[in-house]
């Protein structure tokens, strides 16, 4: 923009004179040269009628010999310009050594120049060219850029055409505008390529790599180039490429995100395993404590059975009597059902382990546990040892408790265990008593046990070996 300050200056002294010499031109553009380096150089273009052709031609050759208008020929060398109805020729140029060629230089000649200088006319602001090699600047690219002088102010685009005086032009080198403009924010390892995208033809106009460096880069590390068009700069589409070179990559590249994923990883399979083993240990647990449990259930089971068989004779205990004998009471209160108790005891039993021995005894307790147990027909039947040689037996639900009193005392009488000093017979006898109810809440279950004991005592003091039945428990045929 500096640059293009410059040519409005510049333009501001042909409008503030009617003629500007030769000299003034040259006394100008070199001061504004001296303070703007990277301006190459600066011309006048005046409009030039094909009538008008010789005596500007004339006019200047009298400080320059030889000038006449030129155009490039087909072989690229200067040749005298064809003649034009329009002529745009480069009358002043500063500085003049080194761009001796420039001056007469027909800008009419060059259609794309020539279409650049109409744009800066009608539009009345300044216009630059596409990238170019003009012939004082080596390698690098120029752009010129041209601002329309007219007489006047013209405000139409017809006025415009109409009072078209010439140009104002600059020659600016790219690289040079481009160095200064990011020499403040130059970072080493960062490539940058300036290119002109105006109707979208890729022109490189400058770039810090060689052409073939540039396209490796531009390939190798696509995915991290920044590009971005700048601000529109006289009728121009610039656009910039910045690529970091592989060395500044190299200089950020850290390991830090691969050892954290690496670690990640590790972390995460450790982590994985360690839970993998956690849930294993704690399903084998699982599995243990039930194998426990279960263990533990039928154990206890055993123990509950144990706790309640004799171990004698493996029928219920006295604990178990007491618990059958609770339930079956509740049971025939609710139901109203009859509920028979029967004890029985073995008649002089005293004497028989003195005679035969506690051993023969104890054989005795069994078998006569066992014969009571198989005189009872019913599954809901209960036998258990009441305590010593007595035995008692509950019979719920039952009106004829007589019938299973007696098979009691036959099934005994049938093992025919011999017994010498007995009192009733040469073998092993009992005597029963018996009892039963309908019990309601009112009554008590233990006065109930001994009714059936005392019905017992009367079975003995009637001689033994036999059953007696309480009074209560004789039920008239009729109920
Ligand atoms: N071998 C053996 N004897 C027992 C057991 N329990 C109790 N007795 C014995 O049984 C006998 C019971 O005697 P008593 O209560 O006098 O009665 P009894 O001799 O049978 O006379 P009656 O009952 O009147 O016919 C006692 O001598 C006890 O020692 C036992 O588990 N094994």
């Amino acid at each position: 923009m500096l640059n293009i300050e410059v040519l409005h200056a510049l333009k501001g002294v042909f409008i503030s004179s009617e003629h500007v010499s030769g000299e003034e031109f040259k006394q100008v553009a070199t001061s504004f040269l001296l303070r703007h380096r990277n301006i190459q150089a600066l011309k006048w273009i005046p409009k030039v009628n094909s009538l008008a052709r010789p005596s500007i031609e004339s006019s200047q050759l009298k400080s320059h010999e030889d000038f006449e208008f030129t155009e490039k020929g087909s072989d690229e060398s200067l040749v005298t310009a064809k003649t034009r109805s329009t002529h745009f020729p480069v009358v002043y140029l500063e500085p003049f050594s080194g761009n001796e060629n420039a001056l007469g230089f027909d800008f009419a000649s060059d259609p794309a120049l020539l279409r650049v200088l109409n744009n800066a006319r009608d539009l009345g602001s300044s216009m630059a060219s596409a990238g170019i090699k003009v012939v004082q600047a080596s390698e690098q690219n120029s752009i010129y850029v041209f601002l329309p002088v007219y007489d006047g102010e013209p405000s139409t685009l017809l006025k415009r055409q109409e009072r078209l005086l010439g140009f104002v032009a600059g020659i600016f080198r790219v690289a040079d505008m481009f160095d200064s403009a990011i020499k403040r924010t130059w970072v080493q390892g960062i490539y940058y390529t300036l290119e002109d995208i105006t109707n979208d033809k890729h022109q490189s106009l400058y770039s810090h790599l060689s052409s073939d460096v540039s396209a490796t880069l531009h390939q190798s590390n696509s995915e991290i180039v920044y590009q971005r068009p700048l601000t529109r700069f006289s009728g121009r589409q610039w656009q910039i490429h910045a690529m970091p070179s592989e060395g500044y990559i190299a200089e950020r590249r850290t390991e830090f995100p691969y050892l954290i994923a690496l670690f990640g990883i590790l972390g995460s399979l450790v982590l994985a395993i360690y839970v993998f083993f956690i849930m294993r240990h704690s399903h084998m647990v699982n599995m243990q404590v039930l194998e426990r449990t279960r263990d533990l259930n039928l154990a206890k089971k055993k123990l509950e059975a144990l706790s309640m068989t004799d171990s004698l004779t493996r029928i219920g205990n006295r604990r178990f009597f007491d618990n059958a004998f609770e339930r079956e009471w509740q049971l025939a209160i609710r139901n109203k059902t009859r509920l028979a108790l029967l004890m029985i005891d073995i008649d002089n039993f005293k004497s028989y382990n003195d005679t035969y021995g506690h051993l023969a005894g104890d054989e005795c307790l069994v078998e006569v546990a066992q014969a009571i147990a198989e005189a009872l027909h019913r599954p809901s039947d209960v036998v258990a040892r009441y305590g010593g040689e007595e035995f008692v037996v509950i019979l719920p639900h039952t009106r004829d408790c007589l019938s299973p009193a007696q098979r009691c005392c036959e099934n005994v009488a049938a093992l025919n265990i011999a017994h010498s000093n007995s009192t009733t017979r040469p073998y092993v006898t009992v005597s029963v008593g018996v009892t039963s109810i309908i019990p309601t809440e009112s009554d008590d279950m233990v006065k109930f046990a001994a009714i059936a004991d005392m019905a017992l005592y009367k079975a003995k003091e009637n001689g033994r070996n036999q059953v007696f039945v309480d009074a209560e428990a004789i039920i008239p045929k009729a109920l």
